[in-house]
């Protein structure tokens, strides 16, 4: 049989990152507009290029983007709001940047964070989750008063320029329904969903133009179909896609959904008069059964090769899987496909020299998930892909580098007092004030100093082996001995050793730890221009030797004041990693956990009196459907305690969290009981504290009360502010003041002031204040 292949979206960011390179560069003014956009145009070309030459019927376009779809949507459909300057017709890239990243007037700051408020200028829009993964958009702000235009027909743009190469491809355009969720009312109970009349003739014309330059098929992404729909919402979705029936009737539609189950959006979905469905069968297999059921007419597209991780799949089980729908079907009304775009894994395997023969031969990145489609569209012809595939997954279930046994054994043996602190924080925290003799409202930060371009040439020399690894090793300790003298100096109550060893919070542990891999060329779109390298969790996870210890014994010899042992958590190691997928994810999060309550036990007897473990990713880990959340969290919060429970009841546990929007799990956040939590909350002015006002949050808590993502220096009296709205959520003995989240992403001409006018915030605090407790 010959089953047509489907791509959904290829990686943007260029097998050696050159679209970072050159966006850099560009923000930097170092090259210009014209140098930029070349770029793209030789990216997309390539992309082009290299699907069609693995033989893939059904090319991709318009799933480039030189910052965020998301952002393109909104800046095509001219939904920009005032401040960007903008009036009509087309936007120019530095307001698409505005956009993004904040302006200033003067924009040389490729290191900042990911979400920016550049001083004076205009502030960047805010940036969120794409849905569970490590992406981040750009969230639309739209209000009662919104219009839409068509600034620039972007697909269309696409498609003729891939047509002008010769290869004739299906845009892709975020759907309108989806579009219009993932973005925020400008003013408060305002739902953007209300302006989807406005936005339809926007986009019937998009669509009417790509049908007249000769488009046949247009993918139209709504990944809303996985998540749980209002009434509202589904009727808004019959009525978009019937009405642009109505207007474009002979431009074919694939509604695309993907990350989940359609489930009960089931109905709604088959009701659309759309041409073709594309479902995620990764995710949620078990919708291969009602797609039998399927209106005759509709075209389907299986998505059968996981878009969201790096494991070879297993060909002839999926042959398997898909038999009774290609005989009930028929092959000619199916398609087959990645569950979601490729964008979330990394581009091409074959860069990775540095990794072994055996675990390269069990892996497919993005350029080799395009092989495997083409091999399962091919006539038979395939077999010996499909023998190949076979035997990388016999190979991976029978390797004795993925069991080891003492591994499961620890893991059965888990029991209750393991995730149990001897006593209860009433107690805890009597003794560690005695302990550790703080003032009231002690100061701290969240672990990570800038990641200057100095600290990344050093370890980049490091790694290439320019410098051996005593002048690395002399470096960082200079490093950290002068982050250590200066936050005594400005008068921090709790230090930290500031992180300078890391390349980045999940990697840094993966490369420690049995059972993961980590590459050298793997990287993935986080944000914008930067980029993480997630580590492959391959076998069963354990910690061969202490992780961090030496690094704080260090810092903590430097100084009499407490310095923070800094680890990463067990549910963020998880999430921010390729895991594999023959255990349950919540098995593999229960071995981490264990690793890292060695590393805590550890640091413990090294005489560290505080232990940080940051989970960085838990909120954002949370699945897409409500129905889902408990078990998630049940064993999220489990194996946190497992990892923190271990210690002394005088040893006080810190965690830390971004993305915090945590009002709905505020329950799971207390049961995993740590004895202060650091929290994201100056943005949203302790909007996050909302909880707070019906929930007495037992324990300690840092409201963050400086922004890092933005490289305006708060000065003591807005921080004051933001203190005074905690004290109304939080007894004066709960608070902790620090900032946001980590600082590696800001330079220290930042920081150092921020942090100084964080710390007389603190003092003014306490000369009004009652003592601690
Ligand atoms: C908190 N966040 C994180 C997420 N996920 C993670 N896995 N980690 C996170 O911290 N998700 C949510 C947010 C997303 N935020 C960020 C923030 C910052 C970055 C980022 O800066 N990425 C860097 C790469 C970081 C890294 O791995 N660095 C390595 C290698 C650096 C490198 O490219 N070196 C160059 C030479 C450098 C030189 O000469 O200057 C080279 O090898 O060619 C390291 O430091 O060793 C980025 O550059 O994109 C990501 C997500
Ligand atoms: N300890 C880490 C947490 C970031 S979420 C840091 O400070 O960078
Ligand atoms: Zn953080």
């Amino acid at each position: 049989m010959t089953i047509k292949t489907a791509n959904l979206g290829f990686p943007r960011i260029g097998k050696h990152r050159e679209l970072k390179f050159a966006l850099e560069s560009y923000w930097a003014d170092k090259s210009d507009a014209g140098a930029l956009l070349d770029i793209g145009k030789r990216l997309r070309a390539q992309n082009w290029a290299l699907q069609k030459e693995k033989g893939i019927d059904i090319i991709p376009s318009n799933d480039f983007s030189f910052y965020d779809h998301v952002l393109d949507t909104t800046v095509m459909i001219g939904a920009i709001p005032s401040a960007y300057g903008w009036k009509d017709g087309p936007v120019a890239l530095d307001t698409y940047f505005a956009m993004a990243r904040g302006s200033t007037g003067e924009e040389a700051h490729v290191d900042c964070g990911h979400q920016h408020h550049h001083g004076h200028g205009v502030p960047a829009l805010e940036m969120t989750k794409w849905f569970d993964t490590n992406y981040h958009y750009m969230v639309p702000e739209l209000g009662p008063d919104q219009s839409f235009a068509l600034t620039a027909n972007r697909p269309l743009d696409a498609f003729i320029e891939a047509k002008t190469l010769g290869i004739h491809t299906r845009p892709v355009i975020l759907g309108p329904v989806t579009f219009l969720k993932l973005a925020k009312g400008t003013e408060e109970g305002f739902a953007p969903i209300t302006l989807l009349e406005r936005l339809l003739p926007v986009y019937a014309r998009v669509l009417a133009e790509l049908s007249a330059a000769g488009a046949d098929w247009v993918q139209i992404d709504e990944p809303c179909l996985v998540l749980d729909l209002s009434g509202e919402e589904q009727a808004a979705l019959k009525h978009v896609y019937r009405a642009l029936h109505e207007l474009v009737p002979n431009l074919k539609i694939m509604l695309a959904t993907y990350f989940g189950n359609i489930g009960d959006n089931l109905p709604t979905a088959l009701s659309l008069p759309v041409s073709g469905l594309h479902v995620d069968l990764v995710r949620a297999p078990q919708q291969i059964d009602v797609l039998l059921e399927a209106p005759a007419d509709l075209t389907l597209s299986l998505g059968i090769i996981d878009g969201r991780n790096i494991w070879k799949a297993d060909l002839a089980a999926i042959l398997k899987k898909i038999e009774p729908l290609v005989q009930r079907i028929g092959a000619d009304r199916l398609q087959i496909a990645p569950s979601c775009s490729l964008l979330h894994v990394p581009i091409d395997l074959d860069l990775e020299t540095g990794l072994d023969e055996e675990l390269t031969s069990w892996l497919a990145f993005a350029t080799q998930k395009l092989d495997e489609l083409s091999a399962l569209g091919s006539p038979g012809g395939a077999s010996q892909a499909i023998a190949a595939a076979s035997e990388a997954v016999t190979s991976r279930a029978a390797s004795p580098r993925v069991h080891d046994l003492k591994v499961r054994q620890r893991v059965a043996a888990i029991d209750e007092t393991m995730m149990t602190r001897s006593s209860g924080f009433a107690e805890r925290t009597g003794l560690q004030e005695r302990k550790l003799r703080l003032p009231l409202f002690p100061t701290t930060t969240i672990g990570s100093f800038p990641q200057t371009s100095d600290v990344r040439k050093s370890r980049s020399a490091f790694t290439k082996g320019t410098i051996s690894e005593a002048d690395y090793d002399a470096f960082l300790k200079k490093e950290t001995e002068a982050a250590i003298r200066w936050q005594e100096e400005i008068g921090l109550d709790v230090l930290v050793h500031g992180e300078f060893e890391r390349n980045d919070m999940v990697q840094y542990f993966g490369e420690q730890l049995s059972g993961f891999a980590f590459t050298q060329h793997a990287w993935v779109q986080s944000y914008g221009s930067r980029y993480v390298r997630p580590p492959i969790i391959f076998g069963d996870v354990s910690r061969p030797k202490p992780m961090t210890v030496e690094w704080w014994c260090y810092a903590q010899s430097l100084t009499e004041k407490p310095v923070k042992g800094m680890l990463t958590g067990p549910v963020t190691i998880l999430n921010w990693s390729f895991v594999r997928d023959d255990l349950s994810r919540a098995d593999v999060s229960r071995q981490i956990a264990l690793a890292i309550r060695d590393e805590v036990l550890d640091l413990e007897k090294a005489g560290a009196a505080m232990i940080q473990i940051d989970e960085a990713a838990l909120r954002e880990g949370l699945p897409l459907r409500k129905a889902d959340w408990k078990t998630y969290l049940d064993w999220a919060v489990e194996s946190f305690r497992l990892c923190a429970s271990g210690v002394a009841d005088e040893t006080q546990i810190h965690t830390h969290m971004c993305y915090s929007e945590f009002n709905q799990i505020i329950d799971a956040i207390a049961a995993m009981d740590a004895d202060v939590i650091s929290i994201e909350t100056s943005r949203s002015k302790m909007e996050l504290l909302e909880a707070f006002r019906s929930y007495k949050y037992p324990n300690e808590i840092g409201p963050g009360i400086y922004d890092i993502h933005s490289p305006r220096v708060p000065d003591v009296e807005e921080m004051t502010e933001l203190l005074t709205l905690a004290r109304q959520r939080l007894t004066d003995g709960q608070l902790w003041i620090n900032p946001d989240c980590g600082l590696k992403t800001r330079k220290w001409e930042e920081v150092r002031p921020a942090l100084v006018n964080m710390v007389a915030a603190a003092k003014a605090l306490r000369s009004i204040g009652p003592i601690r407790r």
